[in-house]
C-alpha cells in the first residue's frame, strides 16, 4: 500500500495504472472500525486497484459540531487499510482540497432540509453539502469506476447517487450494509465518545428500529402510527435525547405522511438522538 498526501501525487500515482484495471474508491474520515472494514474488503474483492481516502471534510461540519474532536488515530487507520487490502491510502491537507481560492459547492435537492424536516440536513445545516461537494471533487479528480458507502448513513447513500447521476460523474455507487456490533448497535467513530453506561443503552435505537419493521412487517402503512410507536420505544429511555424519526422514500428523501398503499417500495424509517457527547443515526429498510 502507498500513502499519498497531496492531489497532485495522486494523480501522478494514478497515470501510473493501467486503463484497464478497475479502481474502486472508499472515502472515509478515519477512525476505522469494521464497518469501514467491510467497505475496503469488498472493494478489493471488486477492483485491481483499492483507493481509501482519509480526509476530516470541516465542509460538513458546522461551527457547533465535533469537527475538531472528531477521533484521529492515522496509524493504527494505515495498518488497518493494508490488512484490508487498500492499495492506495491517499490522506489530503484540507489547504489542498479547499485553496484559498476554492469557491464552489454543491447542493443536492435530496438533502434539502425543506424537503425533510426531520433529515440529517434539518439537523446538521452544512452537512450534505460538504458532503457532496467532496465527494463529487474527489470522484473527478480519482474518476474511480466504483465507490462504495455504508448503508448506516442511508441519506448520505441518496444523496451521492442523486449526485453521480446528476453530475455525469461516471461512477457506480455500491451500497454496504450496515456492520453492528453484538448487541445492534451500529458501528460508528463517534461510538468513542459513549461513556460505559451510555454504552449499555446504545442498542435502544436498533432495537427500536426492528420494533418498527415488525410493525410495517404486520401490515402497519400508518405512517403517523408507526414513527409515534418508534418514538415512545426511544423516548421512555430518558438519556436518550431523540432528534427525529423519520419515515422517507430511501432515494428522495421526500417524507412520508398518511396511509402508505401495500404496494409501496423503497421505505426507509431513519432515526438520530443524542446519547451523552455522541450523535447517534441509524436505519432499517422497510420496503426495497
Ligand atoms: N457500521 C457501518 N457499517 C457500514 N458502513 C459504515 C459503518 N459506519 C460507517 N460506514 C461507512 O463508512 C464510510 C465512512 O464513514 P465515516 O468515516 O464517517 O465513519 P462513521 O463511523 O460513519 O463515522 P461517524 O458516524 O462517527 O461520522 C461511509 O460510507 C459510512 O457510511
Ligand atoms: C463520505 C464522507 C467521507 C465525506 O466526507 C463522510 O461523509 C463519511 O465519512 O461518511
Ligand atoms: N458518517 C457521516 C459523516 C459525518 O457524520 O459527518
Amino acid at each position: 500500500m502507498i500513502t499519498i498526501r497531496s492531489s497532485e501525487d495522486l494523480v501522478s500515482h494514478l497515470n501510473t495504472i493501467p486503463r484497464s484495471s478497475s479502481i474502486g474508491i472508499v472515502m472515509t474520515m478515519g477512525a476505522l472500525h469494521d464497518g469501514h472494514g467491510a467497505l475496503i474488503r469488498q472493494c478489493a474483492s471488486e477492483n485491481d486497484v483499492t483507493l481509501v481516502t482519509m480526509f476530516v471534510n470541516p465542509l460538513q461540519f458546522a461551527p457547533h459540531e465535533d469537527f475538531r474532536s472528531y477521533p484521529r488515530t492515522p496509524e493504527v487507520d494505515s495498518q488497518l487499510c493494508r490488512e484490508w487490502g487498500a492499495s492506495i491510502l491517499f490522506a489530503p491537507e484540507a489547504h489542498d482540497v479547499y485553496p484559498s481560492s476554492f469557491d464552489t459547492h454543491v447542493i443536492c435537492g435530496v438533502g434539502n432540509a425543506d424537503r425533510n424536516e426531520h433529515s440529517e440536513g434539518a439537523y446538521r445545516p452544512t452537512f450534505f453539502q460538504g458532503v457532496a461537494t467532496v465527494v463529487a471533487k474527489t470522484l473527478a479528480l480519482t474518476r474511480a469506476d466504483r465507490c462504495y458507502f455504508g448503508l448506516k448513513d442511508a441519506q448520505q447513500c441518496a444523496v451521492v447517487k442523486r449526485i453521480t447521476e446528476d453530475l455525469w460523474l461516471r461512477c457506480e455507487v455500491v451500497l454496504v450494509d450496515t456492520q453492528r456490533e453484538s448487541d445492534g448497535l451500529a458501528m460508528s467513530s463517534r461510538n468513542t465518545y459513549l461513556t460505559e453506561s451510555e454504552r449499555s443503552e446504545a442498542s435502544v435505537l436498533w432495537k427500536a428500529l426492528c420494533q418498527g419493521k415488525k410493525l410495517w412487517n404486520g401490515g402497519m402503512r400508518d405512517v403517523g402510527k408507526l414513527r409515534d410507536a418508534v418514538k415512545q420505544d426511544i423516548t421512555r429511555h430518558e438519556t436518550l435525547k431523540l432528534m427525529y424519526v423519520s419515515v422517507c422514500d430511501r432515494w428522495t428523501m421526500q417524507e412520508l405522511h398518511g396511509h402508505l398503499p401495500h404496494d409501496r417500495r423503497a421505505v426507509v424509517l431513519c432515526v438520530a438522538a443524542m446519547l451523552g457527547r455522541a450523535r447517534l443515526i441509524d436505519n432499517i429498510v422497510l420496503e426495497q
